[in-house]
């Protein structure tokens, strides 16, 4: 997989370098490209925001750095790449969208700052790229590269040689709708805590019924929102008259 980021402040994603990321770059499975906006300026203060049309607060990010940027990408690219924007008005980021992104070849991330980039980015991307607003949730950041490094780190861990252990993404939280069970190393007593006897017993499968067990509780718990909805009542139990 490739990946592009476009932020005017390239040293954000320094993190990419590091950690299970960094490594699969050095293993070749992921190739990531961070681009600093700024060297698609022409001018020698290397503009990349103007004053809002229409007045208002902040800046604007200026329509002509992202179209010399993105064409650059795209000329690259050996397929139509999926340009991701962050943003707080964008669908809601999940493990699901996790997983479709992570079949794609080639990813984008534009990363804004100020009050947003001008529209017209949005639409003129269309022609060369599979557009996509993300939001990570319900709250202001100062940009789009906190973001991008969320996605492409739950992204990226799902690719093949990413994660040494692939056992490991099957039950985690939200891979398959319920959060995960709690987890427990030595030593078996500490602090007056012990480690539930279960998990001494050796018995996989009481072992594996009990952990199941907790993951129902602490969706049940945390997030009732992802238990799987009671199936539909008949309409006699509803009321409802036919
Ligand atoms: N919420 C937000 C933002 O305020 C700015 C950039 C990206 C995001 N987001 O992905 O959630």
């Amino acid at each position: 997989m490739r990946l592009d980021v476009v932020s005017i402040f390239p040293a954000y994603l320094a993190p990419l370098d590091l950690s299970l990321i960094g490594k699969a770059r050095r293993d070749g499975l992921l190739d990531v490209r961070v681009h600093d906006l700024r060297d698609f300026t022409h001018d020698r203060h290397r503009t990349v925001d103007d004053t809002p049309y229409g007045g208002g607060a902040g800046m604007v990010m200026k329509p002509e750095p992202w179209a010399a940027a993105l064409d650059s990408i795209a000329g690259q690219a050996d397929s139509r790449p999926t340009l991701i924007i962050p943003g707080p008005g964008g669908q809601r980021f999940d493990q699901q969208m996790a997983r479709e992104l992570a079949g794609r070849s080639h990813l984008v991330f534009a990363c804004g700052r100020y009050e947003g980039i001008d529209e017209r980015v949005y639409q003129r991307a269309a022609r060369d790229f599979d557009v996509r607003i993300v939001s990570l949730g319900d709250y202001v950041l100062n940009g789009g590269e906190v973001a991008a490094l969320a996605i492409i780190e739950a992204v990226a861990r799902l690719l093949p040689g990413v994660i040494g252990n692939a056992a490991s993404l099957v039950e985690e939280s939200h891979e398959d709708g319920l959060l995960e069970y709690p987890v427990y190393t030595k030593p078996d007593h500490w602090q007056g805590h012990s480690v539930p006897e279960v998990l001494l017993s050796g018995d996989h499968g009481r072992i594996a019924a009990w952990r199941h067990e907790q993951r129902l509780q602490r969706t049940a718990a945390r997030r009732p929102d992802l238990l799987p909805r009671p199936a539909a009542a008949s309409a006699g139990e509803l009321n409802i008259v036919v």
